[in-house]
């Protein structure tokens, strides 16, 4: 997978050299660049932004910049890379969208900042590659550096290699469209509190049942909206 970011913050990506999205670029699962959208302007001050039309509070960033920052990624023409921008405006980011990003050869981010970049940006780019608006939440960020981090981080580690071991993706938030379990390890008192004893009874069957009934319990308590009626074991 070929991840391309274009930024005016391209520094904010040095800690994907760290961890595990870090041994997976050394191993090559995982290519990353971050490109500045600065070195894509002309002018003495590098200047990406402009005052809206229309009037308003806030700048808009520049068309051109982005137009050859983008060029420079996929070329002049079309282009079978997907451009993701994240923005409040976008479709909502969950598991299956880490899911789609991961399946993805090229992926190409776009890092929007002020209020936001020219929409003639987004429709010329969408006639000659798909593109993308995608949302982490119902809320504001100051540009979409941070956005962009999770996506890569909640979709690089899909990568097949990436993680040791795939089961330990399996058993995990959303995957089957509930809430995980909660998990324990020794002491097998702390504090006073005690691990659950089916836990500690080497029944597979009993602790594999007792973990399906705690994600239900959880999903049921804290995300209700996803225990959706047709679910057998929604009831
Ligand atoms: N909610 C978001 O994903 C976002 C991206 C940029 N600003 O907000």
């Amino acid at each position: 997978m070929r991840i391309d970011i274009v930024t005016i913050f391209p520094s904010f990506f040095d800690v994907l050299d760290l961890s595990l999205l870090g041994k997976a670029r050394q191993a090559g699962l995982i290519e990353v660049a971050a490109h500045d959208l600065r070195d894509f302007t002309h002018d003495r001050h590098r200047t990406v932004d402009d005052t809206p039309y229309g009037g308003g509070a806030g700048m808009v960033m520049k068309p051109a910049p982005w137009g050859e920052a983008l060029d420079s990624i996929v070329g002049a023409g079309e282009s079978d890379a997907l451009l993701v921008v994240p923005s409040p405006a976008g479709e909502p980011f969950t598991q299956a969208t880490a899911r789609e990003l991961a399946a993805e050869q090229h992926v190409v981010f776009a890092c929007g900042r002020y209020e936001g970049i020219d929409q003639r940006v987004v429709d010329h780019y969408a006639t000659r590659m798909r593109v993308r608006l995608i949302s982490l939440g119902d809320y504001v960020l100051n540009g979409g550096e941070v956005a962009v981090m999770a996506m890569i981080e909640a979709a690089g580690r899909l990568v097949p290699g990436v993680v040791g071991n795939p089961e330990s993706l399996v058993e995990e938030s959303h995957e089957d469209g509930l809430l995980e379990y909660p998990s324990y390890t020794k002491p097998a008192v702390w504090r006073g509190l005690e691990v659950p004893s089916v836990l500690l009874s080497g029944h597979h069957g009993r602790v594999a049942e007792w973990r399906h009934e705690q994600q239900v319990e959880r999903t049921r308590r804290v995300r209700p909206e996803l225990l959706d009626d047709d679910r057998p074991d929604a009831t």
